[in-house]
């Protein structure tokens, strides 16, 4: 796979205005970004993920560390690196509001050389594929957020570059703009072969769409998978079993010693008991406890996790083991 974008050992601190109070919001951060993945990048609020898309998009400069963009450092040559990315950042929408979806196209597609005829067909495409044909003569500032947002990404489509960086792409939509634009960015990277870097919370989106995630916490990296590798490490030692009599107080206080994050649940037909395995044999000391009562098991399963679990998980530090 070709590496389009190089981080190396990243380092950013903000120093508070009035307290004059050092934060090192970006410590030695490093990962690289293959042609045509969608990347997630992801982390609990304040970890430093809209530091570390600023830094790439060449809106902050790093304290020390480097940006390669093609092989191109951005440190040295940062408007030839910079040539190869456009971006949409929360809060700071590319667009003219006073101007009209299509004007604001027509305005952006402008002054690179083509001619008039093919800036029309790439307009009509715009419009066609992000479904705002119908809104072209609407003013942006009357538009719904959602459609703010896919005209905010059409218009970071014309600018041509390999990499799109999107700082939360889908906050604030409703769901049917949410997952239109999911599928769009799919379409994005599989049609026009682009790369693309999403900020998000939302784990959904990140499951849906990205090949793989860099989750930092606290200014790291503390992952860097692939997302349905990542959901597989920790599926595989996660059990329910599945109970015909409860578990005795003894018993449940011999588990959480050894299984503090294991979930346990009563009602009249079965006890289920939910635990995460650093090793898969861990399971025969669960059978130890159950023995000291005789509880008889009716099932043992494979738990399905879902990514946000995954993401705590990982943010509560539970990922060591997983990586070993
Ligand atoms: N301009 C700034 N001045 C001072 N501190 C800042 C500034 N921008 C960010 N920070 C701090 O740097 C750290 C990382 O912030 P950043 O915005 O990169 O995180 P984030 O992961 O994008 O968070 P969120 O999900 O809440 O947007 C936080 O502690 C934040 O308070």
């Amino acid at each position: 796979m070709e590496k389009i974008i190089e981080i190396n050992y990243l380092n950013k601190t903000y120093r508070k205005r009035k307290s004059k109070k050092v934060i090192q919001a970006v410590k030695d951060v490093h990962f690289n970004v293959y042609k045509g993945e969608i990347l997630g990048l992801l982390g609990p609020n304040g970890a430093g993920k809209t530091t570390t898309i600023k830094l790439i998009c060449g809106l902050l400069y790093p304290d020390s560390g480097e940006i390669k963009i093609k092989e191109v450092p951005n440190t040295e040559k940062r408007l030839e690196s910079l040539h190869h990315i456009s971006a949409v950042l929360e809060g700071n929408r590319n667009l003219y509001w006073r101007l009209t979806v299509k004007e604001n196209l027509e305005y952006f597609a402008g002054n690179r050389g083509k001619s008039r005829k093919e800036v029309k067909e790439e307009i009509d495409e715009l419009l066609e594929m992000f479904r705002l044909k119908d809104k072209e003569n609407e003013l942006v500032n009357r538009l719904s957020r959602g459609m703010q947002q896919k005209l905010a990404i059409a218009v970071a489509m014309l600018a041509n570059t390999e990499v799109m960086l999107l700082d939360e792409p889908t906050l604030g939509l409703d769901v049917q703009t949410g997952l239109e634009v999911r599928e769009i960015l799919k379409s994005i990277v599989k049609n026009y072969q682009r790369t693309i870097i999403i900020s998000s919370h939302d784990m959904e989106v990140i499951q849906d769409i990205c090949d793989r995630t860099v989750i930092i916490n606290q200014g790291t990296v503390v992952i860097d998978q692939r997302v349905d590798e990542l959901i597989k490490l920790f599926e595989v030692r996660s059990y329910k079993l599945t109970l015909n009599e409860p578990l005795s107080l003894e018993q449940q206080e011999a588990i959480t010693a050894r299984f503090p994050t294991n979930e346990y649940v009563e009602n009249q037909a079965y006890s289920y008991l939910t635990v995460q395995l650093e090793k898969s044999e861990d399971i025969y000391q669960i059978f130890q406890v159950l023995q000291l009562n005789r509880t008889p098991i009716d099932s043992i399963d494979r738990k399905a996790i879902r990514f946000d679990e995954v993401f705590l998980k990982i943010i509560e530090g539970d990922y060591q083991h997983a990586m070993d």
